[in-house]
């Protein structure tokens, strides 16, 4: 079928980098936010207003009159508001790619009156997407922007009739915007399983606002249940193969809007990525964290680390019951620990990688308030389900898109909380990606520009002392969020999914206390855990192109010791449980695990059995490093994510045994500094790993065929995120 005449070439050309959308023409802005993007993370701190930082920001002029009734005054006391004054009439102009048709259907849909919305637009590049043009931006009705051209005339007959099918109601068919509702759902993880149930509450909500909304599952995969094994491999993966879900299902079902409700580290990010793809109205909900668990026998509350934390243990008879049960057996402790400590469904709970995604991604503004500190199991959790579909329609009533939202502004936001609450190494990776799939340029090298100035405040697990559960009890990530905005250290000027800005959503949350009785997980700024962020972007002749490492402070923030190679963590992990001459050594070790990088594991496998097992036995001598990555609930001093990897002939490859290395997390470097028997030196160590490359051959890489040999085909490196969607120069693509 020929498209429609309004469906084939009405599309807008202008660069994304250069857009600004006034509604009813397009206008070339600067940037996306006001400030130049090239210079955004010069962005400094805001003077506490909370609102305003002085970059022109945008932040409230979203009225729509109705639904959000916000009325968007900043509410930070000062009064501070700042607008681009890009204020642009929508009037009532037709000229959006929407032909007069579609606005008579739209008529159903209580045209929203909005006036004046100088929504920061981050449109993709033209051709970068299957494109729609519905592309054009139109605050107000029609809702059905996308599906309707499914839905209207009787051009598509047979699409109508089997969602007819579905829906049993022409009215409905017809004219009702139509919601994806992206679950990521499977039974057999606890941060999952109860996601379903979460998704049948959004749907229900969203059916309620006259929309549809069509649930769906995507696939997952745990980390906690495949570390260690083969299956890990495929974990960093199900973040594009998430992505690719969502796109497509939303691409090719015409969905006018998407809500994603993730639970397990890789989802967050899958999902974020797919909404900077599809660019439609969307928001995120958090699946929540789990509760924590309580162990009799070793007399002390638990979570999913202490697990791999008590193989360790165990190993080395450091794993002992508690007074009152000090006739159990170490395994008996081991037992009672594995069953008590999941005890009921949720992520991870301490500040792990699926606890470190959702917050920063509620620190973009892309979920409700509190979505990543309200427990799985919650009222505030189903609460925040229901509101989720009055906030979809709202977005869709103004027209704001996921890119829009995902500003400059919004990525600093993310690096900045990851760091400030002790997050985890992989929100780099993640980060990087998302940053990546919305055209926001962010590096590496922002990323340890900011780590250098944001301390690290948060004494939460791994390292520290409290879990996501106590977190909610002192208010949450929203009085997080609160008192970084007031302290300067999060922008709390940009737009959220609310229609609000960041500030104005918890301007009226309860402020965190400090001070003897008061709480101990946030400390004040005067007292940070470490003056300057535990994630450490480092750089040297072990690794060139970049490597993170996870430096809280308390292992140090040097480390020189000699290297001891392991090809795959296999083989790490068999000598840590059977070399006894390696595990009591008193030489300081770096251990060395490649092959894992994104290309070479394939799939950059987390490596928490190694880690949990150096913290397990407490063995402080040993540093780990590697080109695959850490679990969040990893610490010690690590460092991962070193590019290039092994398998392309990076220089990790290249070490040998006894080599002498040194971890600088202090001038960030990482280097060999002496091989035995040739010297010392950077020009000695030079020559010699220029003649180890030639000597160099690259072990075969396996697997093949399947999803992974694709995915090590097409991924990128790790100090850009690992991504399989590349963005693509220009449109002389060899194929
Ligand atoms: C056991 C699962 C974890 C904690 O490793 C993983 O979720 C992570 O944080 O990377």
């Amino acid at each position: 079928m020929a498209p429609h005449a309004d469906e084939a070439h009405d599309l807008d050309t202008a660069a994304p980098e250069q857009k600004c959308l006034g509604l009813s023409q397009v206008r070339r802005c600067e940037d996306l936010n006001g400030h130049s993007l090239s210079n955004g993370h010069s962005n400094g701190y805001s003077n506490g207003n909370g609102c305003s930082n002085g970059h022109g920001r945008l932040n409230g002029h979203y009225t729509n009159g109705h639904h959000n009734g916000n009325g968007v005054h900043c509410t930070n006391g000062n009064g501070a508001r700042t607008s681009n004054g890009n204020s642009v009439h929508n009037g009532n102009n037709n000229d959006q790619g929407i032909d007069s048709e579609t606005a008579s259907i739209a008529s159903n849909w209580d045209a929203a009156t909005v006036v004046d919305m100088p929504v920061p637009r981050n449109l993709p590049r033209p051709g970068d997407y299957i494109e729609f043009p519905q592309l054009k931006h139109k605050q107000g009705a029609p809702l059905n922007r996308w599906s309707h051209f499914m839905t209207r005339d009787n051009d598509s007959p047979g699409a109508q009739s089997m969602l007819y099918s579905q829906i049993q109601n022409w009215e409905k068919t017809k004219n009702a915007p139509q919601v994806g509702i992206a679950t990521v759902w499977w039974e057999g993880n606890p941060c999952n399983s109860h996601l379903r149930e979460l998704g049948d509450l959004v749907r229900k909500a969203v059916w309620e606002e006259g929309m549809i909304g069509w649930q769906y599952g995507t696939i997952g995969v745990s980390d906690g249940i495949t570390m260690g094994s083969e299956g890990m491999r495929f974990s960093l993966q199900s973040r594009e193969l998430i992505a690719d879900n969502i796109e497509t299902i939303t691409c090719a079902q015409r969905h006018d809007a998407n809500i994603s409700i993730p639970g397990c580290d890789k989802n967050m990010p899958g999902v974020v990525i797919a909404a900077a793809r599809h660019n439609r109205p969307f928001l995120m909900i958090y699946g929540g964290t789990i509760r924590k668990g309580y162990s009799e026998l070793a007399g002390k509350e638990i979570n999913i680390t202490t697990c791999y934390e008590a193989r360790g243990a165990l190993a080395s008879g450091n794993l002992k019951p508690c007074e009152e049960h000090k006739n159990a057996t170490p395994e008996q402790v081991l037992e009672d620990i594995k069953t008590h400590s999941c005890p009921g469904p949720g992520a991870c709970g301490g500040m792990y990688t699926a606890n470190t995604m959702a917050v920063a991604i509620e620190a973009m503004g892309l979920t409700l308030p509190g979505s990543s500190s309200h427990p799985a199991k919650s009222p505030e959790k189903m609460r925040e389900c229901e509101r989720a579909a009055s906030t979809i329609k709202m977005l869709m009533e103004k027209d704001i898109r996921a890119r829009d939202l995902m500003t400059r502004a919004a990525f600093e936001n993310a690096v900045k909380i990851t760091i400030l609450m002790g997050g985890s190494t992989n929100a780099v990776l993640h980060l990087l990606a998302m940053a990546s799939s919305a055209d926001v340029p962010l590096t590496l090298e922002d990323i340890d520009a900011i780590s250098q100035r944001t301390p690290l405040l948060a004494n939460m697990k791994p390292f520290g002392d409290y879990l996501m559960e106590d977190l909610n009890k002192i208010g949450g990530t929203p009085s997080v969020l609160k008192f970084l905005i007031q302290a300067g250290y999060i922008d709390g000027s940009i737009l959220t999914v609310t229609g609000k800005t960041l500030w104005e959503n918890v301007a009226d949350k309860p402020s965190l206390e400090f001070g003897p009785d008061k709480q101990a997980i946030i400390r004040p700024l005067h007292d940070p855990i470490k003056t300057s962020g535990h994630i450490r972007v480092l750089k040297g002749n072990l690794a060139p192109g970049g490597a993170v490492a996870k430096i809280t402070g308390k292992e140090g923030e040097e480390f020189i010791g000699s290297a001891r190679c392991f090809d795959k963590e296999h083989e790490l992990d068999r000598a840590l449980r059977t070399d006894m001459k390696l595990r009591t050594t008193k030489e300081n070790i770096v251990l060395i695990v490649r092959y894992e990088g994104p290309k070479g594991g394939p799939g950059m496998p987390e490596q928490l059995n190694a880690s949990a097992f150096l913290q397990g036995a407490d063995m402080a001598n040993f540093a780990l490093v590697t080109d695959g990555r850490y679990s969040g609930a990893s610490h010690g001093f690590i460092v991962g994510h070193v590019v290039p990897e092994a398998v392309v002939g990076g220089p990790i490859a290249l070490v040998k045994d006894g080599d002498v290395i040194k971890i600088d997390a202090v001038e960030n470097r990482i280097d060999i500094i002496e091989i035995p028997g040739v010297g010392k030196g950077e020009e000695v160590v030079r020559r010699e790993l220029e003649k180890r490359r030639r000597e160099w051959k690259r072990p075969p890489v396996r697997p093949l065929r399947g999803t992974l040999a694709k995915y090590a085909r097409l991924v990128g490196d790790a100090s850009h995120g690992a991504v399989t969607d590349l963005p693509v120069k220009s449109e002389s693509l060899e194929w």
